[in-house]
């Protein structure tokens, strides 16, 4: 059994409930305040959200609404104090501590805004990471990160450093480190902030033509209303809640191969 289809295939324990029809992700009346007494914040206040596999679904808000906070909380990064996160039919209350990050290791991949790649790795160490904390063997691991870099047009850059690529090559190796454990849940936090908007658009390419895969949900948190005809929904967040929910049946985006 080769290492991919070690990581597709999810535990005995989390199938049981898993149904075609469920969602990936969601969110049932989720609460989360920051600090207690007078210095207490309420910035959860009651989140409804769902996302769907085979979607890219987008939150946006003015800053400070809330976003980051969710997602963090979808993530299982941040804990929260009322509702349910139900994750491919898994009730994340009902999952040990233990269990919730076999789970998260399993199921998630995370691309940060600021990339956070390990400097003193190469960018198909980079990429190989989630394979390695999943005990897959050094050299098979790499090779198969180096094969997802390859098919994100990066293969010529695997051995080089993080600090000798640019913004949107390093954008592409987190990309591949997201993606490199097949994750059925993926989370973009503002994959296009630091990025001019050529750049942006070819990641959102990227995203678009290489994460978005029938059993996987995708979410990307932006600000960037540039990007958002890549979106199949869009969630607006507005004060600790979900305002609106809008469906986008004629998205458009690129087919082209992108350079970045
Ligand atoms: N660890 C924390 N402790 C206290 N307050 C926090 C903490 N994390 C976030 N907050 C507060 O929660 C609120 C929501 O923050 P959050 O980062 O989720 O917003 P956001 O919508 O992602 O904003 P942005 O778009 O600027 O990233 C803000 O008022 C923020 O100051």
């Amino acid at each position: 059994m080769n290492a991919t289809m070690t990581m597709h295939m999810p535990s005995q324990t989390f199938m049981h409930s898993l149904v075609e029809t469920e969602p990936a992700v969601r969110c049932e009346g989720i609460r989360k305040s920051f600090g207690t007494g007078e210095a207490k914040v309420d910035v959860l206040r009651g989140v409804d959200f769902t996302a769907a596999p085979g979607e890219m679904t987008f939150l946006v808000g003015p800053s400070g609404c809330g976003k980051t906070t969710l997602i963090s909380v979808i993530a299982g990064l941040l804990d929260f104090s009322d509702g349910e996160v139900t994750l491919f039919g898994e009730r994340w209350s009902a999952l040990s501590p233990r269990d919730q990050i076999v789970f998260r290791r399993q199921n998630l991949g995370f691309v940060f805004q600021q990339y956070n790649l390990l400097p003193a790795l190469t960018a198909a160490e980079n990429a190989a990471v989630p394979l390695l904390a999943a005990g897959v063997n050094r050299s098979k691991a790499v090779r198969r990160a180096t094969e997802l870099l390859d098919q994100l047009g990066l293969g010529h850059r695997a051995n080089a450093y993080p600090r000798t690529l640019s913004g949107g090559q390093q954008q592409r190796v987190a990309l591949a480190r997201a993606l490199v454990h097949e994750p059925r849940l993926l989370i973009c936090d503002e994959p296009t902030a630091a990025l001019d908007h050529h750049t942006g658009e070819a990641v959102m390419d990227l995203l678009a033509n290489s994460a978005v895969h029938p059993e996987r949900a995708v979410i990307v948190v932006t600000h960037d209303n540039r990007v958002f005809h890549y979106a199949d929904r869009i969630a607006h967040m507005n004060d600790g809640a979900i305002t609106e929910v809008e469906s986008r049946a004629s998205k458009t985006f690129s087919t082209v191969p992108v350079a970045l």
